[in-house]
């Protein structure tokens, strides 16, 4: 049983004393949200920003994009792609951003691959399930949606 005023509080959380009871309650930093009982695990924020790299494939949801009109590669063509444009990120053979920028089939790429900030339900489920499990500067395993095979880098 840690002691309620030592053990360091998870991530997002801060310790407050209620102004009426005195009692100690504790606050999500990012939803705002308060509860009694002492916070286990890091405080999930509302939204986080996210670059991503995508390729598409025949099958993809629209296979088309900015790169080529008609996209005919097949899938398992695609999961290779992703998979060795993470090897030469992650061997820094070569920058995300410029990966994005030259390879990646959705529109995002012209920003390096920038989203922007978003929230639970605005992004497809498998992407958003990944995107809030990264920490801030993590690199995500190849995800498969309906667009296609992407890698995420999360960045706020
Ligand atoms: O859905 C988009 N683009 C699609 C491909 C795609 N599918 C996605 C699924 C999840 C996350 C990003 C995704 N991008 C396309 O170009 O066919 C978005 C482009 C942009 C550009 C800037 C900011 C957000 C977005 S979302």
């Amino acid at each position: 049983m840690s002691n309620d005023t030592e053990a360091p509080l998870p991530e997002g959380w801060e310790m407050r004393t209620s102004r009426s009871t005195g009692m100690t309650y504790f606050l999500n930093m990012y939803t705002k949200k308060s509860q009694w009982e002492r916070p286990e695990v890091p405080a999930e924020p509302g939204e986080v920003r996210c670059s991503h790299i995508l390729v598409k494939h025949s099958d993809s949801r629209r296979p088309s994009s900015w790169r080529e009109d008609h996209i005919k590669r097949t899938k398992e063509e695609a999961l290779d792609l992703i998979k060795n444009y993470r090897k030469q990120i992650v061997s820094n053979d070569a920058s995300f951003t410029d990966v994005a920028m030259k390879c990646s089939d959705c529109s995002s790429a012209k920003r390096g691959g920038d989203l922007g900030m978003f929230g639970r339900g605005q992004m497809q489920q498998a992407f958003e399930e990944e995107a809030f499990k990264l920490k801030v500067g993590q690199l995500s395993k190849p995800i498969e949606t309906e667009s296609g095979f992407h890698i995420i880098l999360r960045t706020v």
